[in-house]
């Protein structure tokens, strides 16, 4: 049964002058795509993009929609999965827009998981010049994050999301129903960025998450529906402060500096997923933040215990059965697009809800604690 039927889609806000947009969580939202992105539409016409995995999942419902609402398209499936952010998978889409003759006032609908919606954002932004375009995201992990605050990018050899630009949706439809297709795994990687927002200033939402997180992840419908709501409220809150990532919204970046440098590592593939490599880089920061005398090792311990509980990794994975190398995790760091004058700005912790930004990380610390992790893998 859709959670439809329990209860109606609710709407929240990004304020940002004249880029403003509504995000809609509720079930059964692809069977209203259509009627939901008339107000919203320059012209009656729609570009989806999706991956082969969605594509015999969910995009029936949504093109049905889009028929009942009069509105024309086509639509582009690109291969599932981390790799198709690249160059190569960017300009065939941009190709087959151009192709499809879109027009500036064509809308490109990213139908999919982050994957799709950096992409798929990415080449809206820079088509034509930039056109209009709405995200449907199907995985928990673009439902509280991706979705939401208009970075979009691909990655490159020289590191994760480093080709990409700000261009913030016209609208965000979470059709929560998606979810029961979506593999456990992927729900768990799309669970870390929910933590996230507990870790960075909401110590309350990390207790209930604590609570209630294996509910969650098991398909309580209410919990995932208030996980959702309240990550999306939180994204919108720092966005609107911060759009471009001149100061706090780096804190969303929580464990993501030690987390690409691990998913750069393993290639971008199945080896690690992105919310995996999150949860790792979250307690490296936390363990990092301790040594460094900044947080209690008790939070530490009780965040390491919540990943591990609900089944997220805790330590990086080994490759080929060989354990990382903590240089080259921690060279690739220096990629990162926090460095400011040759030095990465960390994202630390007083601890739990308690997140804050710091360029006086001692290079020695940093890598004892590479190190620690990678050998315990
Ligand atoms: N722009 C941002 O602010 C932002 C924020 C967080 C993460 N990201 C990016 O998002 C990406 C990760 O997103 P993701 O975890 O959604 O990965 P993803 O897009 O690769 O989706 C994960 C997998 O689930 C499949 N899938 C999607 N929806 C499904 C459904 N409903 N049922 C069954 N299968 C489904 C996909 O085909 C894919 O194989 C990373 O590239 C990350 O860098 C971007
Ligand atoms: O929206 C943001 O800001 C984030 O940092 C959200 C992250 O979860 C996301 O993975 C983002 O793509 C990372 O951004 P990046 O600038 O470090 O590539
Ligand atoms: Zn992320």
């Amino acid at each position: 049964m859709s959670d439809a039927a329990l209860d109606p889609a609710e709407t929240l806000r990004v304020e940002l002058g004249d880029r403003s947009y509504d995000i809609a969580v509720g079930g059964g939202l692809l069977a209203e795509a259509g009627a939901r992105m008339a107000p919203v539409l320059r012209q009656k016409r729609a570009f989806v993009v999706t991956d082969a995995t969605v594509a015999p999942l969910h995009l029936g419902r949504l093109t049905a929609s889009l028929d009942a609402a009069g509105i024309r398209h086509d639509t582009h499936i690109l291969p599932a999965g981390e790799a198709t952010k690249s160059f190569a998978h960017l300009e065939s889409l941009l190709d087959a827009m151009l192709a499809a003759k879109c027009e500036r006032g064509t809308m490109i609908v990213a139908l999919g998981g982050g994957v799709i919606g950096d992409i798929t954002g990415f080449a809206a932004s820079v088509l034509l010049r930039g056109v209009d375009f709405v995200q449907v995201p199907t995985t928990l992990l673009s439902q509280v994050d991706s979705s939401v605050g208009g970075k979009t990018g691909i990655n490159t050899r020289h590191g994760k999301n480093l080709v990409g630009t700000f261009h913030q949706p016209r609208l965000v439809l979470i059709d929560t129903d998606t979810l029961t297709t979506l593999p456990r795994r992927e729900l768990l990687a799309g669970y870390a960025e929910v933590v996230k927002y507990g870790l960075i200033d909401s110590p309350g939402f990390f207790a209930w998450l604590e609570e209630t997180g294996a509910a969650l992840i098991d398909g309580d419908t209410a919990a995932r529906r208030r996980a959702i709501l309240t990550s999306c409220a939180a994204k919108a809150r720092v966005v609107q402060a911060d759009e471009r990532e001149g100061g706090v919204r780096a804190l969303l970046n929580l464990g993501h500096t030690f987390g690409h440098a691990l998913e750069a590592e393993c290639g971008y593939g199945e080896t690690l997923l992105h919310g995996e490599a999150v949860a790792v880089g979250m307690l490296m920061a936390f363990e990092l933040s301790a040594r460094m005398g900044l947080a209690p090792a008790a939070d530490v311990e009780r965040l390491r215990a919540h990943l591990a509980a609900v089944g997220l990794p805790v330590v990086p994975p080994r490759l080929e059965g060989r354990r990382m190398d903590a240089d080259i995790l921690v060279s690739h760091m220096a990629s990162d697009k926090k460095v400011a004058d040759g030095k990465v700005t960390f994202v630390l912790a007083h601890g739990i809800g308690r997140a804050f930004l710091c360029r006086d990380v001692d290079p020695a610390v940093l890598r004892g604690v590479v190190a620690d992790f990678v050998a315990a893998s």
